[in-house]
């Protein structure tokens, strides 16, 4: 089959993390919008809200007081969806009704006690804390027998669902390895197997090679936006060294983590000059006591954002019933986001 020219027409993307594809419809990132606009709140908080329960001192919704504290803080979830104590049990009515227990421990993550804050606006050496934060947790609740998978994640932005805009993560620490990682698992176990590499060092160098998908790189990480994104502005980092969770960082990697995570979100606020709204976690190996030279540590970014601060992509009817779409390329997402200020546009207006 002679070159395809992908980028001018409709065609679909093979993503290998995960084995599934994405459709891509260049043509049409032109049409009109007439469609839902979501109003923009750009609300100036106070660095503290008596009424937030993220923020030092204050009382939580069970009852709990925030001690004072001064950079990061965790607590376990006072509405946890995964509970320890869960009893271990299988069901199973035929081939077609299955269910199986599932435990573990949910955790909150305060990433500062400033509750204006959001992670581009933060210095880097308190992001270094976060990740610090997210070193302690991973190893504590990995080194548990009845943790199989720690998932890491941030959920920023109203549009998001995220409850409250004090910047914080979350932790969901559960026995069986979730659905995306468990994709993710196989994929990079086969490739192993196959090259003696990880596929994200693979994919990398060749991303490096192309150049047209990077967005902003330090010594220890590349952020780019994947060859298969789904969502508009999706991006990825990745290690340059294939490391299979943030343990085998070294302190000065840990800190590279924090500049590009800093980085990266700083491009995203200045897409639009709004505070940009994202799920983000990283994907690590498994927490099963064995050794995962298969996985390479990297961090997916999921933006709702489609083409301003107030419109945003819709996942639903044929992305749903058949395949996720995508107008805009991933290569002309990556173009708009590089070309962008690495100056967050709050800090040129003080
Ligand atoms: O007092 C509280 C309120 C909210 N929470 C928890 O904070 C979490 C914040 O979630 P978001 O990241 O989606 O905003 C949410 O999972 C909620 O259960 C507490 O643990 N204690
Ligand atoms: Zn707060």
């Amino acid at each position: 089959m002679d070159k395809f020219d992908y980028i001018e027409n409709p065609h679909r993307r093979y993503n290998p993390l995960t084995g599934e594809w994405i459709l891509v419809s260049p043509h049409r990132s032109k049409r009109p919008w007439q469609g839902q606009v979501e109003k923009v709140v750009e609300d100036v908080r106070p660095p503290h809200d008596p009424n937030c329960y993220l923020c030092p001192r204050n009382e939580r919704v069970g009852g709990e007081n925030n001690p004072d504290y001064k950079d990061v803080y965790s607590f376990q979830n006072d509405f946890s969806a995964l509970l320890q104590d869960t009893p271990k049990g299988k069901f199973e009515d035929g081939e077609l009704f299955k269910a199986e227990s599932e435990s573990g421990v949910c955790k909150v993550l305060c990433f500062s006690p400033d509750h204006s804050l959001t992670v581009p606006e933060m210095e880097v050496d308190n992001i270094r804390k976060v990740v610090d934060l997210w070193c302690k947790e991973y190893d504590e609740l990995g080194s548990r027998e009845d943790i199989g998978y720690v998932q890491i994640f941030e959920n920023k932005g109203a549009i998001m669902g995220c409850s409250n805009p004090h910047p914080h993560g979350q932790i969901w620490a559960s026995a069986l390895v979730p659905l995306e990682t468990s994709k993710e698992s196989e994929t990079q176990k086969e490739y192993f197997e196959q090259h003696g590499r990880t596929m994200l060092f693979d994919y990398l160098n060749s991303e490096l090679e192309k150049k047209e998908r990077i967005l902003v790189e330090n010594n220890s990480f590349v952020a780019l936006v994947p060859f298969w994104a789904v969502w508009p502005f999706e991006t990825m980092i990745i290690s340059k060294r294939p490391v299979s969770n943030l343990l085998e960082l070294t302190d000065e990697e840990k800190t590279d983590l924090a500049d590009i995570y800093k980085k990266l979100t700083i491009m995203y606020d200045n897409l639009f000059e709004v505070s940009f709204a994202y799920s983000a976690g990283l994907h690590q190996a498994p927490t099963d006591g064995e050794e995962h030279p298969e996985w390479h540590l990297h961090m997916h970014f999921y933006p709702p954002l489609l083409r301003s601060a107030s419109v945003k992509k819709f996942m639903v009817g044929y992305e749903m019933l058949g395949t996720p779409q995508r107008d805009i390329t991933a290569e002309g997402a990556a173009l708009r986001l590089r070309e962008l200020s690495k100056v967050h546009y709050k800090s040129k207006t003080k």
